[in-house]
């Protein structure tokens, strides 16, 4: 073993990029290296620590971290230190500790790998090529955690996820309408910002009913293998490992938010978690008042301030009220959306702001009245500038066409909710299936007890007035034991009998209310008529639930009928089945849409039959008819039904009450109702919603996402790549079907080199539509674990960086050496900084000849490979020999070629940055000059970013990663 001494440097033979390390601390068992270039500080056991001592021999050049550089003559040795000593750039001798070395230093390892004969084989160098490739295509692609899920390229979404995905720290309000995706949506941004290490710890938030169905779609369609906590994890965690924080000891937590609402001392250490991301779904029961923010609320918005990235999920965000939409937009962007005042009256204001968008966006004439509106809301910053732009004849289309996109991202991020909240709508996004409702009033008289119920209540103010839509909770809360079971005299519940016998086979989802009307229901359907039905309700367990669910889900065996209390309304699909019966109606119509949902969503083929059992002349069918006849909410989403809702509230439960009268006065209540939905809706879609539609997807840039996703599915490289692969891990392969291939551990594989590939293999397809339509498969994708971790192994390991070959090119002269070198310019920037978002690790190729002519484009890599012949190892050593002084020398040339390039690249980079960081500081001035909230440490902040990055930038190094020595023949 090594013999560690405090001073010596070290690298990381698994984090190149990490520099040079010194060496801190030296403990019986471990040791402890600072990484200055990247700030971070590793311990690792002496006996496995991968490490390697960096000593350079005289002849190599390095810098010191003063920055000047020193030519090695020769090393000398004091107690397991050197010093290094030579010419210095003027000339003149100088010295040079070990511990004065620069940080940023790298190493030149293939060289010193092919001087001492370690050549690999050529096809192992061109696996490296092509890894290096594809790692830096898949680091600049604007796809990037897009492609690789096993999801239907699906325009909206993709325009979503690829929109939030690449901002920095999003807090964003997914709010697309039920069934279109939010999850799917979450998943892909999670996965971009996980592939892309802007976020490593995500903690995610939700009801208790859909955290399993949460944990498998993350696996099965992002394999993001979340873990899911609860009390006895915790325990379990804090047992084994000593943890004090168990949150500490995973880095994607799903959990469910009574558990820490009910656990206080979980929740601070869920605030102490130090997350990137936090998700929270079905966040509409985040309710706010300034008088009672409610406890959901209060725990969210802790978790929220502690957390960079925040995505809320919710179909139906003003579901708990407007006020509360605003506390949950304050929530994400408090900068932005400071006074609930301001921003109702905001609203007003939208459909000019809308009217203006459109003209810029369809690229037509601005009337004046346009031109006020514009100088209205946009007299700040660089906008008279670009108005200017885009009036002036001289400006070029390009110029006008920027110009306009600018006024418009301006417009939409400072009024409207911008940026903050993103919302497709089934009429936008088009081709659901239709809903077809089937009404079945069951003729009067009404069973006596529920009249004498619902009598009770006639003049009196119910303060639940939802129980009058379920008279069987009201009678059964006043009944005796000797009372007849409401079952017996409820004829919903003989209806729904015959009802299910008639569709049989078709699966059928029941929604009712309660928990205890969904259990008497199953009770009923099995005693009167042999009907085993699933429940699903808050009584049972979450794996009882699952479990009801999957056995619902099962065509085979399953059951026909679910029997789901309220819970199951939200978040659940159930789009297998297309009927829905709901046994009583909600009184909120967003809970309606939410129940309809279940079915009508992404995957549903058929129309959905809707069917609605209702007593006549009971507020059950009052409610009915409102809905129908005023709303249409049954047949189509209804987003302006919430805001018509709280208007008519008072009359609508007035007229529940009063049965009687409340049927006389019902015409004159629809009346009203679809009056007011008619103006409202027109209204909404000429400000708010026009605005949140132009927002939340442009459809050619998301049609263009699509296109571009399926062009990568068809290309061949992935599967070229994986043969390459394979062949140079060991891994067999046989054809499984046509689209699928079954792969395992050959006799020579390492073990782990492929991580997740047991012994008995794996049936792999690189097919989308095979994949999902083939959940047993798994879906192989550059972005797949298994290849992501290969990849990695290959670039942080030697393999293949050094070899030898031969080519037949009659473009050069038989008899020319030549040199093939892959260099990496890469900065070693603090993580914090992030700096490898705006300066991926970048591939630099170098061919130069004998006489250190460069050779790029008379010799481009394929035509190498297309060519080439082996070299035998023992005759590649003799060449190496018999030209290292040469060899040495084109190196060295070679180096220079590839420093020459790196300015090009950096400043690329660099104008990136500034792009993006510029955007954000202007956006935040712009939006203080309207809310002076905004803080001004807020754009500190991001001003200290751009230094630090672009200091960065300036300190990225060339570093060789491999080479072939070319002979041509
Ligand atoms: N791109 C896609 N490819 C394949 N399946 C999809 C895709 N998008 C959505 N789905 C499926 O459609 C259904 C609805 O998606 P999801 O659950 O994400 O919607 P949601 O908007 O979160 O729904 P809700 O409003 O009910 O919470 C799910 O079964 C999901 O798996």
């Amino acid at each position: 073993m090594q013999e560690y001494i405090p001073g010596q440097r070290w690298i990381s033979d698994t984090e190149l990029q990490m520099g040079l390390g010194t060496v801190l601390t030296v403990e019986f068992r471990t040791i402890t290296v600072l990484f200055i270039a990247t700030g971070e500080t590793r311990t690792y056991a002496k006996q496995t620590a991968p490490l390697t001592r960096v000593i350079f021999a005289p002849g190599d050049t390095v810098e010191s971290h003063e920055g000047w550089k020193l030519r090695i003559t020769a090393v000398e040795e004091y107690e397991g230190l050197f010093t290094y000593v030579g010419l210095n750039e003027q000339g003149d001798e100088a010295g040079l500790e070990e511990g004065q070395l620069s940080s940023f230093l790298q190493l030149n390892r293939p060289t010193q790998r092919m001087f001492n004969g370690q050549i690999d084989r050529d096809h192992l160098f061109e696996l490296r090529y092509q890894t290096l490739q594809q790692q830096n295509r898949l680091s600049h692609s604007e796809l990037r955690g897009l492609l690789g899920a096993r999801t239907s390229p699906i325009p909206h979404q993709l325009y979503i996820a690829h929109e939030v995905a690449n901002r920095y720290a999003p807090r964003v309000l997914l709010a697309d309408e039920v069934g279109l995706g939010k999850t799917i949506e979450a998943g892909l941004i999670l996965h971009h910002q996980l592939l892309s290490e802007r976020a490593r710890r995500v903690l995610i938030v939700l009801p208790e009913s859909l955290m399993h169905q949460w944990l498998v779609e993350m696996v099965r369609r992002f394999n993001l293998r979340f873990s899911l906590f609860d009390e006895a994890r915790c325990l379990a965690i804090e047992e084994s490992s000593g943890q004090s924080n168990p949150f500490q000891s995973e880095q994607l937590v799903l959990c469910d938010l009574n558990f820490l609402a009910d656990n206080p001392n979980r929740l601070q250490q869920a605030l102490e978690g130090e997350w990137d991301l936090l998700v929270v779904d079905e966040a509409h029961h985040l309710e706010w008042s300034p008088q009672q923010p409610s406890r959901d609320y209060t725990i969210v918005e802790q978790l929220a301030a502690e957390t960079k990235g925040v995505l809320l999920l919710t179909a139906t965000p003003e579901q708990l009220g407007k006020e509360s939409h605003f506390a949950r937009l304050r929530l994400l962007d408090p900068d932005r959306f400071h006074s609930f005042e301001q921003f109702v009256e905001e609203e007003q204001h939208y459909a000019p702001i809308a009217t203006a968008v459109e003209a810029l966006l369809n690229n037509q004439p601005l009337t004046s009245e346009i031109e006020s509106t514009l100088a209205e809301h946009l007299d700040e910053g660089d906008n008279r500038q670009l108005l200017t732009t885009l009036q002036s004849a001289e400006s070029s289309e390009a110029e006008q066409s920027a110009a306009r996109t600018a006024l418009v991202e301006h417009l939409l991020d400072r009024h409207g909710t911008g940026r903050v909240l993103l919302r497709n709508t089934r009429a936008a996004v088009k081709g659901f299936p239709e809903r077809h409702l089937n009404r079945y009033p069951l003729p009067l008289p009404l069973p006596q007890p529920y009249a004498a119920c619902l009598e009770q209540f006639q003049g009196s103010g119910l303060s639940e007035p939802q129980l009058l839509l379920s008279p069987e909770l009201l009678y059964s809360a006043s009944s005796t034991p000797d009372s007849q079971h409401w079952c017996e005299i409820d004829p919903r519940i003989e209806w729904l009998q015959k009802q299910l016998k008639s569709l049989k086979p078709e699966k059928v989802l029941v929604i009712t209310a309660s928990a205890d009307s969904a259990l008497d229901i199953a009770d009923a359907l099995r005693i009167g008529s042999g009907i085993h039905a699933g429940v699903f309700h808050e009584g049972m367990s979450i794996i009882e639930r699952d479990r009801a669910a999957a056995y619902f889900a099962d065509n085979e065996a399953g059951s026909q009928v679910l029997i789901c209390s309220e819970i199951g309304s939200e978040g659940r699909n159930f789009q297998f089945a297309h009927h829905l019966v709901l046994f009583d109606l909600p009184l909120n119509p967003d809970l309606l849409e939410q129940r309809i949902g279940r079915l009508d969503r992404i995957g549903q083929h058929e129309t959905i039959e809707i069917h609605v059992p209702y007593l006549e002349q009971s507020p059950q069918a009052v409610m009915q008819s409102w809905y129908h006849e005023g709303l249409g909410a049954f047949e189509q989403t209804c987003p302006a039904g919430h805001s018509v809702f709280v208007q008519v509230e008072t009359t609508l439960v007035e007229a529940l009450h009063q049965i009687d009268e409340g049927l006389e006065d019902l015409p004159a209540l629809i009346a009203t109702t679809s009056e007011l939905h008619r103006r409202l809706n027109e209204a909404l879609q000429q400000g708010r919603d026009r605005l949140l539609e132009y927002n939340s997807c442009r459809p050619h840039i998301a049609n263009g996402l699509k296109d571009q996703v399926e062009a990568i599915d068809d290309e061949t490289a992935l599967d070229l790549y994986l043969d390459g692969l394979f062949d140079a891990f060991g891994v067999e392969s046989e054809l499984h079907t046509s689209m699928s291939t079954l792969i395992r551990p050959g006799q020579q594989m390492q073990a782990g080199a492929l991580p997740g590939l047991t012994d008995e293999g794996m049936v792999i397809t690189t097919d989308r539509d095979t994949a999902l339509s083939n959940e047993d498969m798994q879906f192989i994708s550059w972005e797949h674990p298994m290849i992501s971790s290969a990849m990695e192994g290959i670039t942080s390991s030697e393999l293949g960086n050094t070899s030898v070959t031969s080519v037949n090119y009659p473009s050069i002269t038989a008899g020319t050496l030549l040199i093939e070198s892959l260099y990496l310019l890469e900065s070693s920037a603090s993580s914090e900084l992030q700096a490898g978002r705006y300066l991926p690790p970048t591939t630099i190729r170098i061919v130069i000849d004998q006489h250190g002519k460069l050779r790029n484009d008379d010799l481009p890599h394929e035509a190498i490979n297309d060519n080439r012949e082996r070299v035998k190892r023992g005759t590649a050593n003799q060449i190496i020999k018999a030209y290292k002084s040469e060899l040495e020398a084109l190196i060295e040339q070679s180096e220079k070629y590839a420093e020459a390039e790196a300015p090009q690249i950096i400043a690329e980079a660099r104008t990136q940055t500034e792009q993006m960081l510029h955007g954000e500081i202007e956006r935040l001035t712009a939006l203080q000059q309207v809310n002076p909230n905004v803080r001004r440490e807020e754009i500190e902040f991001f001003e200290q970013q751009l230094a630090g990055v672009n200091a960065a930038l300036e300190s990225a190094t060339v570093r060789l990663d491999a080479q072939r020595i070319i002979i041509t023949t």
